[in-house]
């Protein structure tokens, strides 16, 4: 793992989810903030989303996983934030490209979606790739809209 600080944040439909990411990633000797929710009663995952977001913006955190039943709300809420490029990552090989050529630093998990070996394949495979850079770097620093 290249990463000792990983943020977590999920709603009810990622709390299993999460609560096993969270158990494998303390097992692997990785500190884990965890900013809920700590149950499968029903919520709002943005309550879940911009603290997680804020911590890796901030710096308190250097990634973070984020997890709701299709991985769409919370990614769409955490890429709000200006210093968050998170992705979907619903197989290995996505996870890895989210890495190597968009430097994400949220990693968006469909919880309802995937089994638990599943998830902790491609949060290894998020976990473990380097950025290219290079026309990489270019392209990520015209994400942002000139406003
Ligand atoms: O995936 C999600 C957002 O993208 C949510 O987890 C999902 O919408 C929750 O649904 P429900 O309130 O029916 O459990």
């Amino acid at each position: 793992m290249r990463f000792k600080k990983i943020g977590l944040g999920c709603d009810h439909a990622g709390f299993a989810l999460k609560t096993f990411l969270k158990g494998e990633l303390i097992k692997k000797g990785i500190e884990v903030v965890d900013f809920g929710t700590n149950s499968e009663d029903s919520t709002d995952y943005p309550d879940y989303a911009h603290p997680l977001a804020e911590a890796v913006e901030n710096g308190e955190c250097e990634i973070g996983i984020a997890i709701c039943g299709s991985g769409n709300g919370i990614n769409m809420t955490v890429n709000k934030h200006q210093g968050i490029r998170s992705a979907v990552c619903w197989n290995t090989e996505i996870a890895y490209l989210a890495r190597l050529h968009n430097d994400a630093n949220i990693c968006s998990l469909p919880g309802r979606f995937l089994k638990q070996q599943e998830a902790w394949k491609i949060v290894n495979a998020f976990l473990t790739t380097g950025f290219e850079g290079g026309r990489h770097e270019r392209r990520i620093k015209k994400i942002q809209c000139k406003k």
